[in-house]
């Protein structure tokens, strides 16, 4: 099991469990709050103390106007179903006395266990199982001992352990789930009539799994519609004001004007550097100033105290931020611009809880339903995620360690966040196909694209990192994927090494803020410069990509570019650039059915209007990992017309592999910089003396413009 993941993502917790888990302090800036922690029970839990204190969103109140927000983040979750195993654990026998009548509680007996689980995972929406338990080539115990992770880059897929349940005497299960993951386009299709029978129809173990997916589809619009709204409101307002926030937020409900701010002081800049010097104010300070900060710039005209602007109340807000949930100054700003002011609220709390566990059944050596019957008798209380997958396993609770199971073990699953599904759902590889997995390590996307090819034709998985490719290697053995090939180049040295892909997924390395609950040390261990190289890196990877794609592809001819990353510089920003670097590509819709369509503005970049195209997804609206997905078909490059407006135009025209390459080569003053230092580096780490760095170039801050 992965180091790193054992210690992240551990049994699926109840959201008042996973509450106790928030405000754990970050080692490097939560240490005042951990000293607080010893003098009462507020500061032991800040964050669940603030969750609790703070107002709460009403749902209902909220729909449709994308208005009122909570600081806390609710439990969203839909009704859940129970199945009930045979192994009767103690618990279980509690839960249906809570719950008896549910659906769930009449399959008592193997058969209709068995029956249940057929209907619950219809195969008919399963992907053809293509091999043969006997197929098992399970000869290497080393195979078995699951990838050794080398986590240099933030990666979305960590094989994660899902330690025993204890959580034997609890009252109810329903209580104890984490919230669904949001799904689910095709799930509205049947939604209408489920929605009108809710009111009135008794749940039953036959209607129970529609009823329950038709409040998740519903829930899913009801979040995305509110942060679609919130990101245009956002949009909107940073032309009047850089700081401009919803400005009618009611953090509180209790209407305009209202509120606790009796006795509140915003500190002046002095008074914060002060507290600073002092080792900060106590948790409960900062909690009610956020509280504050948020309520008054929710609607700040009424609100504001006489004579305090807007920016000063961001600029205390963000700095309570950070010292709260102990992330650098830096990224603490830069993930709050992300959002309105109370969904970025949302954001962090998120961050603060553990996603949902899921695994991916190989559909090369199982059957979904086969698998979650097998997982169930031994103690496994798992359900499909939505119908957005066909392959995809929430699990909710477990006595043995999901990691470790005889079914792990012999490759019936991959232990993936429910986020990375989506790149590989978006590319599609067909089987047949000569497909490119650039950044593979350790293998989630890689072996479900085996998957879906059948294993024909072939997948080449590349990751620079050459220890990161044992652990995909052990993975591609494990899941019997036998049309892989592993190879470890750095991407930018395709497609010299090789190109004439039909399809190429890149899942780039990337700074992770998409998955800092299962990694929190992004909150500190990123500069702004480490983001600044990455971007850069990023735009490199994308050109190779694209470059290592045939547009003659008689079936494909795409690329997927994605990252489990949630900034701008990373996602929007790549993708212009490689739109206008490259204009023999387009975007193009991801197929996928839901997530929050990509900035085609942000703080005064103004992106190709097709970006919208690409998809966004947040812990807090998904409740998946921040991740984002941008699909590109690439086409034959033309002719020329006149004269190109930048010199990479010009060199696409016919050129050849070699040339494409050179064409990658970055020589604008932009680039320049950041090439010179990763030469330095691989100088270095060959050994080398490199040359002095050369001047910084004055020029003007770019901005980036919109191509048709
Ligand atoms: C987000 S992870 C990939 C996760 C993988 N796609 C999966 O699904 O399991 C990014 C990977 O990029 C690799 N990487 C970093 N720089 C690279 C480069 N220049 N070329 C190729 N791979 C690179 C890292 O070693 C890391 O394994």
């Amino acid at each position: 099991m992965g180091r790193r993941a054992k210690n992240k993502q551990g049994d699926p917790r109840p959201i008042a469990d996973a509450k106790e888990n928030y405000g754990k302090p970050s080692q490097k800036k939560l240490g005042k709050r951990k000293a607080d922690a010893d003098s009462d029970e507020v500061t032991k839990r800040p964050a669940k103390k603030a969750r609790e204190s703070l107002p709460k969103e009403d749902k209902k109140s909220s729909k449709g106007k994308g208005k009122k927000v909570a600081f806390a983040v609710e439990d969203t979750s839909a009704p859940s179903k129970k199945i009930k195993t045979k192994r009767k654990e103690p618990v279980e026998e509690e839960e249906e006395e809570d719950d008896g009548g549910e659906g769930w509680e009449n399959v008592e007996d193997e058969e209709s266990l068995k029956a249940h689980t057929k209907s619950l995972f219809n195969d008919s929406d399963d992907e053809g199982f293509v091999g043969d338990l006997d197929d098992l080539e399970v000869e290497d115990d080393d195979l078995l001992q699951g990838p050794v992770q080398e986590l240099e880059f933030s990666s979305d897929d960590e094989e994660l352990e899902l330690a025993p349940s204890r959580t034997k005497g609890k009252k109810s299960k329903q209580h104890e789930r984490p919230s669904k993951i949001i799904p689910t386009g095709s799930d509205d299709s049947s939604d209408s009539d489920e929605d009108d029978e809710d009111e009135d129809g008794p749940i039953t173990g036959a209607n129970m799994e529609a009823r329950s997916r038709a409040l998740d589809a519903k829930a899913a619009r009801e979040a995305e519609l509110d942060a679609l709204e919130m990101q245009q409101a956002a949009v909107v307002g940073e032309d009047d004001d850089e700081f401009a926030d919803v400005d009618d937020v009611d953090m509180d409900g209790e209407g305009e004007g209202e509120g606790d701010a009796e006795g509140f002081h915003l500190p002046t800049a002095e008074e914060r550097d002060e507290e600073k010097k002092n080792g900060g104010p106590d948790v409960h300070t900062v909690q009610r100033r956020m509280r504050e900060c948020v309520r008054v710039l929710g609607n700040f005209k009424k609100l504001a105290a006489p004579g305090r602007s807007r920016p000063e109340y961001v600029q205390q807000l963000i700095s309570d931020i950070a010292s709260y949930y102990g992330y650098n100054d830096f990224l603490a700003e830069t993930l709050f611009q992300l959002f309105p002011v109370a969904e970025a609220i949302e954001f962090f709390e998120a961050n603060e809880v553990p996603r949902p566990v899921t695994i991916r059944t190989n559909t090369l050596r199982t059957r979904r339903r086969d698998l979650a019957q097998a997982l169930i008798n031994r103690g496994v209380n798992l359900e499909p995620i939505g119908k957005w997958t066909n392959v995809g396993l929430q699990v909710f609770e477990s006595s043995v360690p999901i990691g470790a199971t005889p079914e792990y073990l012999a490759g019936h699953y991959m232990l993936q966040a429910a986020s990375s599904f989506l790149p590989v759902i978006a590319l599609g590889p067909q089987p047949g196909e000569r497909v490119l997995d650039m950044a593979s390590a350790p293998g989630g996307k890689t072996t479900h694209m085996a998957a879906l090819m059948q294993n024909t034709g072939v997948v080449f998985a590349n990751d620079a990192t050459k220890a990161r490719t044992k652990s995909l290697t052990a993975n591609v053995h494990r899941l019997g994927c036998k049309n892989v090939v592993v190879c470890s180049y750095d991407g930018r040295e395709f497609p010299k090494v090789m190109g004439g892909f039909d399809r190429v997924l890149l899942d780039a390395p990337c700074s992770g803020t998409g998955v800092i609950s299962k990694d929190a040390s992004v909150k500190t261990n990123k500069s702004e410069r480490d983001f600044t190289l990455l971007s850069h890196l990023q735009k490199q990877l994308i050109l190779c990509a694209i470059d290592s794609i045939t547009p003659d592809s008689k079936t494909g001819g795409y690329l997927v570019y994605s990252t489990c990353s949630v900034t701008v510089d990373e996602n929007e920003a790549v993708v212009d650039y490689a739109l206008r670097k490259r204009p023999n590509v387009k975007l193009v819709d991801t197929g996928l059915e839901f997530g929050v369509p990509g900035f085609t503005k942000y703080r005064g970049k103004v992106f190709n209007e097709k970006v919208s195209l690409t998809r966004r997804f947040y812990p807090h609206v998904h409740n998946m990992d921040g991740f984002y997905v941008a699909k590109f078909k690439v086409e034959k490059r033309q002719k020329a017309k006149g004269k190109a407006d930048d010199e990479d135009t010009a060199a696409v025209q016919g050129e050849t592999a070699e040339e494409a390459q050179e064409d990658v080569e970055f020589d604008s003053d932009e680039d320049r910089p950041y090439l010179e230092e990763a030469k330095r580096k691989r100088m270095k780490a060959k050994g080398l003396r490199p040359p002095p760095r050369s001047k910084p170039v004055e020029r003007a801050p770019a901005t980036v413009s919109a191509t048709a």
